[in-house]
This record gives structure tokens, sequence and C-alpha cells, in this order.
């Protein structure tokens, strides 16, 4: 599972590097368009690159919903919308509300998550469960990908994006010019008090699915659960200045979260 999900990793991760890895291509809908061939060719078992073999392999050996899963009565493609969210952060450097940051964070990170639950497995005891497994996973990468945004604001703002809803920086008398100037008022910590806790909502969310995983699966989920929530209490020890600091947990505090991880790995849960 471990050589699986590695491959997997980095064939997500080339979006990074097509981005802002040393042989950075500039992103444009041709180069996306490519990509998205690429992945039509290989679930089709004709892949380009090594890379896209190793996709190939995956999709064969795992259920059919990592390739197609069903949400909400539609059938959605973690994969292709992944490329759709590259799509996204190429035309839009602002987001108006919370739904639309919600279909960015899905498209980014809820995408990963979808595809990682085939490969992780369900506890044969959950199987049943596994509409709203796939849903906590889908939380969790919302979290996540929350966590990530809010710990990146003063970093984002550097290349004119602002991955904040607008309305909700309104509500608190807040703009763009605000998060340009890095400057922490009360207004901006308590605007921030607000987007922490909904990104803790999110990571609640993801609990109980975690721990209705395969058993090998549950200790490595958990501790990126834990280790991603405490970002958000590192941004509060900084006093909420995420514009001029950036969020930081440390190696102590990651080594000692590990047997609290394995602890919650431990524990099954029979109901949601
Ligand atoms: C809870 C259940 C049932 C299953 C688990 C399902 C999984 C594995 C969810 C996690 C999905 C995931 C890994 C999403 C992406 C998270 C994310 C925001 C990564 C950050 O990527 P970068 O932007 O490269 O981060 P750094 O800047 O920290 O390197």
């Amino acid at each position: 599972m471990t050589k699986t999900i590695t491959l997997f990793t980095v064939w997500c991760r080339r979006t990074d590097e097509l981005v802002d890895g040393p042989n950075a291509i500039h992103m444009s809908d041709a180069v996306l368009d490519r990509w998205e061939e690429r992945l039509h060719d290989l679930f089709h078992g004709r892949p380009f690159d090594m890379l896209d073999a190793a996709l190939t392999h995956t999709v064969q050996k795992f259920p059919l919903d990592i390739k197609e899963r069903k949400l909400d009565l539609e059938f959605w493609c973690p994969f292709r919308d992944m490329i759709e969210g590259m799509r996204m952060d190429i035309k839009k450097s602002r987001y108006e509300n919370f739904q639309e940051l919600y279909l960015y964070c899905y498209y980014v990170a809820g995408t990963v998550a979808l595809m990682s639950v085939p490969v992780m497995g369900i506890a044969p005891e959950s199987s049943s469960d596994a509409p709203n497994i796939y849903n906590s996973a889908l939380s969790l990468g919302i979290g996540n990908q929350l966590t990530n945004i809010l710990r990146d604001v003063g970093e984002d703002a550097l290349r004119g994006r602002v991955y904040l809803p607008q309305d909700e920086l309104a509500q608190f008398g807040l703009c763009d010019e605000d998060v340009y100037s890095r400057r922490v008022t009360d207004n901006w910590r308590e605007f921030m008090k607000g987007q922490i806790r909904r990104a803790r909502f999110y990571f609640n969310q993801a609990e109980e699915g975690a721990s209705k995983l395969d058993k090998d699966s549950r200790w490595p989920v958990w501790s990126s659960l834990l280790l991603y929530r405490n970002i958000l209490d590192a941004i509060e020890d900084n006093d909420y200045d995420n514009l001029t600091k950036r969020a930081y947990v440390g190696r102590t505090k990651k080594l000692l979260m590990l047997p609290v991880s394995y602890t919650r790995s431990l524990s099954t849960s029979f109901a949601f």
C-alpha cells in the first residue's frame, strides 16, 4: 500500500512541479488539456510515461470507484476534477464566498481524499458505511486545504492571491488591502477565529471515518489529521499572525503526537 500511495502522491504532486518545480512549465489550458488527454489514455490502458503507467496499474488494481465516485446522485471523477482545480487556479485569484472556496478545496484536496480511500481500504465490518466514510475523507481533504490556506495567507498574498471568502472578510470590515498591508488587527483576529472554527469542524467530521478505514491505514490518517489540526493551534499561538509568520509544528510536538495518533487509531468506531 505504501508504494501505491507514494506513486499516487507523485502523480498528484505533478501539479506542483508544473507550476513551481525547476522545470516549471507555464500552466495553461493547453498544458492541462494535454494532461487530461493523458489521463483518458491511461484510464484506457495506454500510459504515456512511467508515472502514468504506475497510475494505470493503480486504477486497474483497486476498486472501480477510484476512477469514478457517486456523490449526491452524480458521478464525479476525482482525477479529472483535480485538473479542473488547476484550471480554476489559472482563472481565479479571488473567492466571493465559502461556496466558491469549498469547490476549490474539493478540486485540489478533496479529490486526493476520494482517490485515497479505495487504496487505503475500508474495514470489512464497516463496508456498509462506505458513503459516510467517503464523506469523512472529503472532510479531511477540505479541512487540510482550509488549514493550508490559513497558514499561507501571507505567502499567497505576495503572489497576488487571496484564498479567503471575500464576503466574510467584508463582514469584519476587511478587504484585500488589509491582507496586503500585513497588519494584524483585532478585526483580523476575530475573522481568523471564525475561519479556524470552520476548519476544525471539517476535522471533527473526518474523525468517524478515519476509525473505519482498514486497520493498517488508520495510524497514518490519524497522524495527518492531528498534525494538520495542530497547525491551527500554531496560528492561535502566533496570536493569529498568519500575515507575516508561518505557523509551524515543531519536530518534538510531531513526535509526541505519534503515540497519541496510534492510540486513536486503535479505537474502532461503529456508528456515524
Ligand atoms: C478520513 C478518511 C476516511 C480517509 C482519509 C482520506 C485522506 C488521505 C485525506 C487527505 C487528503 C489530502 C492528502 C489532501 C491534500 C492536503 C493538502 C492541503 C496538502 C498540502 O499540499 P501542499 O500545498 O503541497 O502542502 P505543503 O505546502 O504543506 O507542502
